[in-house]
């Protein structure tokens, strides 16, 4: 792939149809749930990148049978009733936030375990320190380095009880102690410190587990925090268990109607989605465009000629896609603030940082604070877009870039580093030129 790559604008509207892949949150849970399970479990329309690639090799390393077949998207998984079969490993998280956090948890259940846990440089600035304290509350002995990466995670059983988390810089630290939580001798009960936490994951987590067995009666969720009762071990799931597409992915498909106009039909994604992230395509709709709901896709659709409403306030529950969101706010018609997103500072790069140079090289008025990013559309200029090893920045410039700024159909806007998109959507790019022809094809 050329780097930087120049996308080609669309010339005509989207016309077409895309089939999100495999949600990376809920595959990395199946996962980690299916390990813990007894028995064979078969996870369908699983996500194939590197960050579920992170995850199947920590399996693998730590004993377990797992089976990727990338053809079928599926991974069958031999789970052990809890038991985690080598005794030691070094595990290699690169930056993925999902796998170094479940992980985390999960190693605390080994019986006699001596683990190490590290990452790419970028993950050793990630949080994760609240986490290790908590665990280490319920029992654990998990040492980090200065409060980061690398651990150290010895392990005999993790014996639950009580405990405070302040989550507020990743719910990925709850969600991985509600997984491990029915592997803790006494079940698990989580004080949240801070209210303040991106509450959708945290709920996909507990609808997971439900998927898998755990009775309803054994789990309690309030403002307060969780509790997870002991002895309620996950139920394997030998006949499949589907994986829904990627709404974190399907917010770049819900935005590219309303850079070039025309319709999209998005496969893969539902209203009633376990991931908070769907809510993305209400925040499109907010813009203009219009959304048609069916039972496993939606149709979205914006009239040419119009002109994209500006959008303001919180992103805070599904701040993945503020990037998104940001990246199409220079074709809006006026400034468009997004709020509360101050914690996506320490995720794969600092994403306001990344958003606000981006778009400042393209010519835009940008304001940034601690926690939020407001963006004045001023007229595009040329450019080459840095991404900081971060894939949400290199698609979502990717959509920008195929709005014909120029109005000749000419690329103006290139991504630097346009594979990092593997983390989550490996053949990103190679989707939305497809798309490109086929809305070429059908306009003729
Ligand atoms: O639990 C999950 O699957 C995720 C939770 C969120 O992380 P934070 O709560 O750390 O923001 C999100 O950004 C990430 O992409 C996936
Ligand atoms: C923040 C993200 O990922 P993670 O925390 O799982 O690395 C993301 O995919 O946007």
């Amino acid at each position: 792939m050329q780097d930087p790559y120049p996308v080609t604008p669309f010339t005509t509207p989207v016309r077409g149809s895309v089939t999100v892949p495999g949600s990376k949150s809920i595959t990395n849970r199946a996962l980690i749930i299916a390990a813990l399970a007894d028995g064979e479990t078969l996870l369908q329309n699983c996500l194939f990148s590197e960050d579920t690639e992170i995850m199947v090799n920590a399996l693998q390393d730590l004993g377990f049978d797992v089976q990727p077949d990338p053809a079928a998207k599926t991974i069958r998984v031999v789970g052990l009733s809890g038991q985690i079969p080598n005794k030691q490993a070094e595990l290699f998280v690169g930056n993925s936030g999902t796998s170094a956090r479940f992980l985390t948890a999960f190693l605390c259940l080994s019986k006699g375990g001596d683990y190490t846990l590290d990452g790419v440089p970028q993950m050793r600035k990630r949080p994760i320190a609240d986490l290790a304290e908590t665990l280490n509350q319920l029992g654990a002995n998990i040492e980090t380095t200065d409060g980061f990466a690398p651990l150290r995670i010895r392990s005999n059983g993790l014996a639950g009880g009580r405990a405070s988390i302040d989550a507020s810089s990743s719910s990925q630290f709850v969600s991985a102690l509600v997984m491990a939580a029915p592997y803790a001798s006494k079940g698990i009960e989580i004080v949240m410190e801070d209210t303040s936490v991106r509450r959708s994951y945290i709920d996909m987590t507990l609808a997971m587990l439900k998927q898998f067995g755990v009775p309803k009666s054994a789990l309690a969720a309030s403002e307060e925090g969780y509790s997870i009762k002991h002895h309620t071990p996950y139920q394997a799931k030998p006949d499949g268990y589907l994986v829904e597409g990627d709404a974190s992915a399907a917010s770049y498909f819900f935005a590219l109607p309303v850079a070039v106009t025309g319709e999209l039909e998005i496969h893969g994604v539902t209203k009633e989605s376990l991931q908070g992230d769907i809510a993305f395509a209400g925040r499109m709709e907010e813009a203009g465009a219009y959304v048609v709901w069916n039972e496993t896709s939606a149709t979205v659709h914006y009239e040419p000629g119009a002109q994209p409403e500006s959008l303001e306030g919180s992103f805070y529950p599904y701040s993945d896609t503020f990037l998104t969101a940001a990246a199409v706010a220079p074709l809006f018609n006026g400034t468009t603030t997004i709020e509360e997103i101050g914690h996506t500072r320490h995720q794969e790069c600092d994403r306001i940082a990344a958003m606000a140079d981006g778009l400042q090289l393209l010519g835009q008025e940008v304001k940034e604070t601690e926690g939020s990013l407001s963006i004045t559309p001023r007229p595009l200029q040329p450019g080459t877009v840095a991404t900081y090893h971060d894939h949400r920045v290199a698609m979502s410039f990717g959509i920008l870039g195929c709005y014909d700024a120029l109005g000749n159909g000419q690329p103006w806007l290139q991504v630097e580093d346009p594979t990092c998109c593997k983390k989550t959507f490996p053949d990103f790019f190679q989707v939305l030129e497809k798309l490109r022809q086929d809305s070429i094809n059908s306009a003729q």
